[in-house]
């Protein structure tokens, strides 16, 4: 994964790269990329045919200061205002202070954000898409942590970072959520 790269849709879709992961923290936070942009760059990547995987997720001081959803909801109305069909899009959330750090949230923390996000869906954008749109959870997920985050109801699979780089890991995370409601 090359979180800090510049790469154009056209670049990428030459290559045969199917995805590509918008709005992580790393673009947000060291790059600047505002929640406009994000979403503008969100619609352009689906006109070029590339699959989209959505990431929003809060800094460890909004999260204490009781902003999280605030700050999912924000960052989700930007993505919904720019995005017409969702059947292409994987949401990620990726609590920022869970990003390469070792510091899971529980799966009690993700699962309530999980919920809310579907909630907000399904109020702002369509019942469908609300039960429909996978909502994957990416910070710290590890071959030992994977299975109590995958029993939650909302948490559809994960975005890995380090444990991606551990074959074995990486299959037990893959095997972790097979079961679910998966659907591609
Ligand atoms: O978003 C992520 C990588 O960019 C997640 O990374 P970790 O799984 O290493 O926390």
């Amino acid at each position: 994964m090359f979180s800090l790269e510049n790469s154009s849709a056209e670049q990428l879709v030459d290559i045969g790269c199917q995805w590509v992961i918008l709005g992580h923290s790393e673009r947000r936070h060291v790059i600047g990329e505002d929640d406009e942009f994000i979403g503008k760059k969100a619609a352009y990547a689906l006109s070029q045919n590339l699959k989209v995987m959505a990431c929003i997720g809060e800094l460890l001081e909004e999260r204490e200061a009781g902003k999280t959803f605030d700050v999912c909801f924000k960052q989700m109305k930007a993505f919904a205002d720019n995005i017409t069909d969702w059947t292409n899009v994987v949401i990620a959330y990726e609590p920022v202070w869970a990003i390469g750090t070792g510091k899971v949230a529980s799966p009690e923390q993700a699962q309530e954000v999980h919920a809310a996000v579907r909630d907000w869906l399904k109020t702002n954008v369509s019942a469908d898409v609300a039960s429909t749109v996978r909502i994957i959870y990416g910070g710290s997920v590890n071959a030992a942590n994977c299975a109590e985050l995958a029993k939650k109801e909302d948490i559809d699979g994960f975005l890995v970072g380090g444990a991606s780089l551990k074959g074995p890991d990486f299959a037990t995370i893959c095997n972790s959520v097979t079961s679910k409601k998966v659907t591609a």
